[in-house]
């Protein structure tokens, strides 16, 4: 049987409400970033699900960064950040990095290194993605940083971690 659909569009001139717009995202299923940077400006990272590729020539993602969002000065400021897409046992370091805890606790409980270009790197991440942010374009109350990508770690394989629904959810490289 076929879910009714339920229909929320806003009437124009009406904006589209906020938490419609929350809720109708909250169905799309993400991928987890934690994206650092360390440099002049200080260490900071935040937990990003608003990461996608733009191009592969030169290779170049982009992330959306809220500009009220704590590690928006650093992050701006250093001009280089990593993307470290987490594995499906990094929930909790999601959670650590996804607002409130103090800067300097959220790098305490996990081991970290050093990127080539300068931005701390996850142990255990499924990936880390090592960039130097090329653009930024302010877009309502975000910023989106255009980051080429410099060097790439790969884990040799994990399991990997989605966000759907306001919860995570692990997905194994084979069903
Ligand atoms: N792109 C972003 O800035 C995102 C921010 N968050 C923040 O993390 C916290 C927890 O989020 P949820 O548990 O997913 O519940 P939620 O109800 O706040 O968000 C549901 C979905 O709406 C979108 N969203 C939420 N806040 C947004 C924002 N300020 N700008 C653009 N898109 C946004 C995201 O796709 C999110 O998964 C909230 O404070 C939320 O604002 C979460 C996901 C993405
Ligand atoms: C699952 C998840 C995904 C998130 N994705 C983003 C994102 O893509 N862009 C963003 O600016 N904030 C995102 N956030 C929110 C930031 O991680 C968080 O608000 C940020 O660290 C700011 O909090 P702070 O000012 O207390 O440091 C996300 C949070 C969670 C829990």
């Amino acid at each position: 049987m076929q879910a009714a659909a339920l229909k929320l569009y806003a009437a124009p001139p009406e904006p589209m409400n906020r938490q419609d717009y929350r809720d109708a995202m909250s169905r799309l299923a993400a991928a987890v970033n934690v994206v650092t940077t360390d440099g002049p400006c200080g260490r900071a990272g935040f937990t990003a699900t608003a990461v996608c590729s733009v191009s592969d020539d030169p290779p170049t993602l982009l992330v959306c960064l809220n500009r009220s969002a704590s590690a928006h000065a650093a992050v701006v400021g250093n001009g280089n950040l990593c993307v470290n897409l987490l594995s499906a046992e990094q929930s909790d370091v999601s959670n650590l990095f996804g607002g409130k805890t103090p800067m300097a606790e959220r790098f305490t409980a996990d081991r970290w290194s050093i990127s080539p270009n300068g931005s701390p790197v996850l142990a255990g991440a499924a990936l880390a993605f090592d960039c130097r942010i090329t653009q930024v374009t302010s877009v309502a109350t975000h910023d989106v940083l255009f980051c080429e990508v410099l060097g790439v770690t790969l884990a040799e394989q994990a399991n990997a971690l989605l966000y759907f629904d306001r919860s995570y959810h692990p997905l194994p490289v084979s069903l």
